[in-house]
């Protein structure tokens, strides 16, 4: 009893002093953890938003694009949280009824003004851009595609956003900003890597943008666009092709096979079976094929399907022409083009083609994909009908799969060895691939110039390291306490 009694008096952990100074050392290091890991948390997650209008010829389309708001300047992923598809056709074709295509845009616009938190509305930039139908109206006739803008801002200023104007983009802007999109996305950019090529085929223009070593911009200053992002300097090769985007591409073919005014023409590029008749003057309204318009021709022609691939083939590359480059090499129409590079991504109208063909994977030999698309350009009319329903484009796979064929390889010059660098891509990490994210990147100046400073260590293991210095400490501290250390543990037996 009297011994144990004097172990613990001479046991000092039982004094009321050693356990105070643990106590408190224990809430020192507890309340230093804290205070360290609060002060460096990652700030709460606010967002900030961001709205584009992709006002293409075929049809317009919203995105909203949401990012931390802590870090619009720096490393943050910006990242499309919702799309709507606006109702109807593009705005180029509300040229004599503009209020209408004002109007067609409010549906997605609704939609944006519930999904856009409230308190954000005023200060979420809302982008319209608008392409090649844009382009093409802006062409034939300027006053109408004044009309059709002004309509159109007068509809998005009526919404709590802060509107930032209506424009048409340029070929250049809209083949960069997709390579911006697909790189961003990629996270190559940030990281320095070997950038990505960026192929976009609309429906009245065409886009073909990369970076090549062998290109500087000299050759040919046009089709040069230099960024400097994230402290690396790009040299973009970029071209843009209007009226060769797949819709106009396909009148264009048209156009070639009715230059006499025939009644009735047999097109290798539609289904066997397949019967329409088509008005002249409904073909020729676009400045890309008014110039062909046959003289003294019938109203209507019979537009007859043939089904098949290499003839089709043919009259299509009768669209290209290669008789004349005053450059080392071009790609078509005398346009300048260095050697192919790299990787590719293929979106848009390329997607949706050869999605529909169950085309997509690259790493089928070209050869095959030629072969499926004669097989598929050779089914009866009334086969795919029965198959597939009357669902829209339905007639036109056969042309739009054997023309993106033939402008990659006979307009870009992709062999069968380069093929397989192209990859058909839609979304890109939940983000659609085109211009709209590279475009409002660029205006709220999200991608700065130089790398953003990092902090030194992330916040995992700052934490870790702050943890393990005040424990260290505190061990420090109580082996420093050693004196007051009981003697040892068989001193009882020893008295
Ligand atoms: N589901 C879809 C949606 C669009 N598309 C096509 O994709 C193209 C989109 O072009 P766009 O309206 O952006 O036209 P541009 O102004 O970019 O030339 C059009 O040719 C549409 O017909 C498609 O093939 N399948
Ligand atoms: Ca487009």
């Amino acid at each position: 009893m009297s011994a144990q009694r004097e172990m613990k008096e001479k046991n000092h952990w039982h004094k009321p002093v050693t356990i105070i100074i643990t106590v408190i050392g224990v809430m020192a290091i507890v309340a230093l953890v804290t205070v360290a890991v609060l002060q460096n948390r990652p700030l709460s997650q606010k967002y900030k938003y961001g709205i584009v209008m992709d006002a293409g010829s075929s049809h317009t389309a919203l995105y909203i694009y949401a990012w931390p708001a802590e870090k619009d300047n720096n490393t943050g992923r910006v990242e499309q949280t919702h799309s709507c598809k606006v109702k109807g056709p593009g705005i180029s074709s509300y040229a004599s009824n503009p209020s209408k295509a004002g109007e067609s845009l409010r549906v997605c616009m609704q939609e944006a003004k519930q999904l856009v938190p409230a308190n954000h509305h005023s200060e979420t930039p809302l982008y319209l851009g608008a392409t090649a139908g844009m382009r093409l109206l802006n062409l034939e006739d300027s006053s109408a595609s004044d009309r059709v803008f002004h309509a159109v801002e007068g509809a998005l200023q009526k919404f709590p956003f802060s509107f930032q104007g209506a424009r048409i983009l340029s070929g250049q802007e809209e083949g960069a900003f997709g390579w911006v999109t697909v790189n961003y996305l990629d996270d190559r950019l940030k990281q320095g890597l070997e950038t990505k090529g960026a192929l976009d085929l609309g429906g009245a223009s065409t886009q073909i943008s990369f970076v090549s070593d062998t290109f500087d911009g000299s050759e040919s200053p046009d089709n040069n666009v230099n960024f400097r992002l994230y402290g690396n300097d790009y040299n973009l090769y970029t071209h843009s092709f209007l009226c060769y985007g797949k819709d106009q591409a396909l009148r264009m073919t048209l156009a070639q096979q009715t230059l006499s005014g025939p009644g009735s023409i047999l097109d290798p590029c539609f289904h066997r079976g397949y019967t329409d008749t088509k008005n002249y003057s409904v073909l020729y309204d676009s400045p890309c094929v008014s110039k062909m318009k046959p003289q003294n021709a019938t109203p209507t022609f019979t537009h007859k399907g043939g089904g098949d691939f290499l003839q089709c083939q043919d009259v299509i590359k009768r669209i290209f022409n290669f008789t004349h480059c005053k450059y080392n090499q071009c790609s078509f129409n005398g346009i300048f083009q260095p050697f192919l590079q790299g990787q590719y991504g293929a979106f848009s109208a390329y997607y949706f083609v050869m999605d529909f063909l169950n085309l997509t994977d690259t790493s089928i030999p070209l050869e095959d994909v030629k072969e499926k698309l004669k097989r598929y350009c050779a089914t009866p009319w009334s086969e795919l009908t029965q198959q597939h329903g009357n669902i829209k484009y339905l007639a036109e796979y056969c042309f739009s799969g054997t023309y993106i064929v033939t402008l990659l390889t006979e307009g870009y010059n992709f062999t069968s060895q380069t093929y397989p660098t192209i990859k058909y891509i839609k979304k890109i990490k939940g983000s659609d691939a085109g211009w709209t994210l590279g475009y409002m990147l660029n205006l709220t100046n999200m991608i700065p110039a130089e790398a953003p400073d990092t902090p030194p260590l992330p916040h995992a293991g700052y934490v870790s390291i702050v943890t393990i210095m005040a424990i260290l400490l505190f061990v420090l501290f109580i082996v420093s306490l050693r004196p007051l250390w009981p003697r040892c543990s068989k001193q009882p037996h020893i008295i």
